[in-house]
């Protein structure tokens, strides 16, 4: 192919050229000791024979004179071509391959070939998820952060810090990905998320009990407003319950359909009861305005 392409006669045959002078015999080392030494330093008479005898120097379009040399670019189209061919055949190289005969489908099975979890191809990542965390500085939030930007999601921390701290989620706040927002669920709020983790919730009882209007308010009117919002912008919710839903349980350990042994006018009602409200609000969005939810 190499001898076939440089057989061209449209272009100049650059091993000869006919308005060069052709080089200069090649001096032995000796030679040119004697040339560079200032005792044999060419004579002022000399020195215009000298320079006429330099080669030209290329001329104004110099750049093109270099591509169509020796049919440059001819080489840099044929590689051009060679990895277009090859980008285009890849896939059905890949599925011919493939030992079951399902695979060999002409269109490339991204998922197939990815290490990615969700079977997106390396160099094509999508955007971060992203997520909203309610009571992330908490304990169990602030883990559940740690985790989502961890698997690349973009995550906001809203919380109140009634139990709460800064300190649990302070190593991210220099993450582009994070964004830490205070703020009470009971008001509403509107955020442009993917999904939502409903955490926020006074968890122990001495901090359930401190303001148990402030709690059942929290799970009532908070959920609520995630839930609304959830619904408004389609993002997946997620609520994170109590095993108190159950009350003092007369089974060990509560089964999904057991529905409890609940007491609605305790001094621990505003935290129970105040979940399975919510857990109540949850599953009536789910059925009624469509949101998809986990509790
Ligand atoms: O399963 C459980 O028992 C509880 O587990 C976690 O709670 P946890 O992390 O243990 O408790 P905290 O460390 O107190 O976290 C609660 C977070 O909610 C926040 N919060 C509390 C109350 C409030 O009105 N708003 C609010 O943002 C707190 O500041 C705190 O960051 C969940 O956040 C609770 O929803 C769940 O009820």
């Amino acid at each position: 192919l190499l001898a076939h392409l440089s057989s061209f006669s449209w272009l100049p045959h650059t091993s000869n050229p006919p308005h060069q002078t052709p080089p200069p015999p090649r001096r032995s080392p000796d030679m040119k000791q004697l040339h560079k030494s200032p005792t044999h330093a060419p004579s002022p008479a000399h020195a215009p024979a000298s320079k006429i005898s330099k080669p030209a120097r290329p001329g104004p379009r110099t750049w093109v004179g270099y591509l169509l040399r020796e049919q440059r670019l001819l080489f840099v189209l044929l590689g051009a071509l060679i990895a277009t061919s090859f980008f285009l055949l890849r896939p059905y190289l890949f599925s011919l391959s493939a030992s079951n005969p399902t695979e060999r489908s002409p269109i490339f099975n991204f998922a197939a070939h990815s290490s990615d979890p969700r079977g997106v191809p390396a160099g094509f990542r999508p955007p971060p998820r992203r997520v909203v965390v309610t009571g992330g500085a908490g304990f169990v939030g602030s883990h559940l952060v740690d985790r989502l930007l961890e698997q690349g999601d973009s995550v906001i921390v809203v919380d109140n810090f009634f139990t709460g701290r800064k300190e649990n989620v302070a190593h991210h706040l220099r993450n582009p990905r994070f964004e830490l927002l205070r703020h009470d669920v009971v008001e509403p709020i509107l955020l442009e998320v993917d999904r939502i983790y409903h955490l926020a919730c006074p968890a122990s009882p001495v901090h359930y009990k401190y303001n148990p209007i402030k709690t059942i308010k929290t799970n009532v009117m908070g959920t609520l407003n995630m839930l609304g919002l959830a619904k408004r912008i389609g993002a997946r919710f997620l609520l994170t319950s109590t095993s108190e839903v159950y009350g003092d349980p007369l089974e060990h350990p509560q089964k999904e359909t057991y529905w409890g042994h609940v007491n609605p006018i305790g001094v621990r009602s505003c935290y129970d009861e105040g979940k399975r409200t919510a857990e109540t609000l949850t599953m009536d969005y789910h059925r009624g305005g469509g949101v998809a939810v986990i509790i």
